[in-house]
C-alpha cells in the first residue's frame, strides 16, 4: 500500500456538524478518515456517512466516550481492569459496524511500574479478542496536551510494545506529540520506524497545520517516501478553513 492521506474528523472541519464532516473530507479528495470517538452517535450513522461517500475509515479511540472532561482511558490503571474490559467490548460493537483497520487505546492518568504492567495486561488481553485484522495502537501524549497521561515517552512506549509482544499492537507517531517530547520529531520516527504503523500530523507548538511550526516537515516527508507505507492523518487545529491547510496531502507525495 502507498502512502494514503487521512482527514482526523474530531480535528479537521469542526466547525461543521459531525455527520457533515465526512461529505466535506470526500469533497477535499479525501478517501480515508479517522474519527477519535464515534460513541457519541449510532455506528449505523457514522456508517452511512462513510458509505455514502465511499470512505474508509482508518483508525478510531478506545473509549472513554466522555473525552472533554472525562479520564483519558483505562488500560493502564491498576484496579480499572474491569472498566476496561467493559469499555472494550463497546469498542468492539463500533468496531464491527465500521470496521476501522485500527483501535488507540488510552492508557490513562497514572505512573509507575504497576500502571505499566497493567497497561501491557490489558493490551494482551485486547489483541487476543481483536477481529483479525484489526490492529490496536498506543501513542505517547505530551504533558502539555495531556497532563498525568500515563504514555508520554516513545522509549517507554517501544518498552511497553516488547513487553505486550503481539503482533497486533503497533505504534501510533504523531509529529505533534514527538516533537513535543523529544525536540525532533523526525529523529523519533527514524528511531521508532520499525514499530510505527500509524502517523499523524501537527505542528508545534499550537497543534497547527503541518508548516506553521517548528516540525520539518520535508525531512519527515521524505523519511515517510523512504520507508512508510501506511495512512498519514492530518491531526491538528486548522485555525481557519479546512481546506487552506491541506498543502501537506501534496506535499508528501513530491
Ligand atoms: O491526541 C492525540 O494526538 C491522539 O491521537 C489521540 O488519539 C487522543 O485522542
Ligand atoms: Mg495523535
Amino acid at each position: 500500500m502507498p502512502i494514503t492521506p487521512a482527514a482526523n474528523l474530531s480535528l479537521l472541519w469542526s466547525e461543521l456538524p459531525y455527520l457533515d464532516r465526512f461529505d466535506a473530507a470526500a469533497q477535499a479528495g479525501f478517501g480515508a478518515v479517522e474519527v477519535l470517538f464515534p460513541y457519541d452517535v449510532p455506528a449505523k450513522e457514522t456508517q452511512r456517512a462513510l458509505l455514502r461517500n465511499g470512505l474508509e475509515l482508518v483508525l478510531i479511540n478506545a473509549p472513554p466516550p466522555n473525552y472533554t472532561g472525562g479520564a483519558p482511558g483505562y488500560a493502564a490503571i491498576p484496579g480499572g481492569e474491569a472498566r476496561f474490559a467493559h469499555d472494550m467490548r463497546r469498542v468492539w460493537r463500533y468496531v464491527e459496524a465500521l470496521r476501522p483497520k485500527m483501535v488507540h487505546v488510552m492508557a490513562g492518568e497514572a505512573e509507575g511500574p504497576a500502571a505499566a504492567a497493567t497497561f501491557v495486561e490489558n493490551l494482551k488481553h485486547a489483541a487476543a479478542e481483536a477481529p483479525q485484522g484489526v490492529t490496536l495502537m498506543i501513542e505517547p501524549l505530551c504533558p502539555q496536551a495531556k497532563p498525568g497521561y500515563f504514555l508520554n515517552d516513545y522509549a517507554q512506549a517501544a518498552d511497553l510494545l516488547a513487553a505486550a509482544d503481539a503482533p497486533n499492537v503497533a505504534l501510533q507517531f504523531d509529529s505533534f506529540h514527538a516533537q513535543m517530547i523529544h525536540g525532533d520529531a523526525v529523529a523519533v520516527f527514524k528511531k521508532y520506524r520499525q514499530s510505527i504503523r500509524h502517523v499523524q500530523l501537527g505542528d508545534t507548538p499550537d497543534r497547527g497545520a503541518p508548516g506553521t511550526g517548528a516540525v520539518d516537515f520535508d525531512a519527515l516527508f521524505s523519511a515517510l517516501r523512504a520507508g512508510y507505507d501506511g495512512f498519514v492523518s492530518g491531526e491538528y487545529h486548522p485555525g481557519g478553513a479546512t481546506e487552506d491547510t491541506l498543502g501537506w496531502v501534496a506535499a508528501l507525495g513530491e
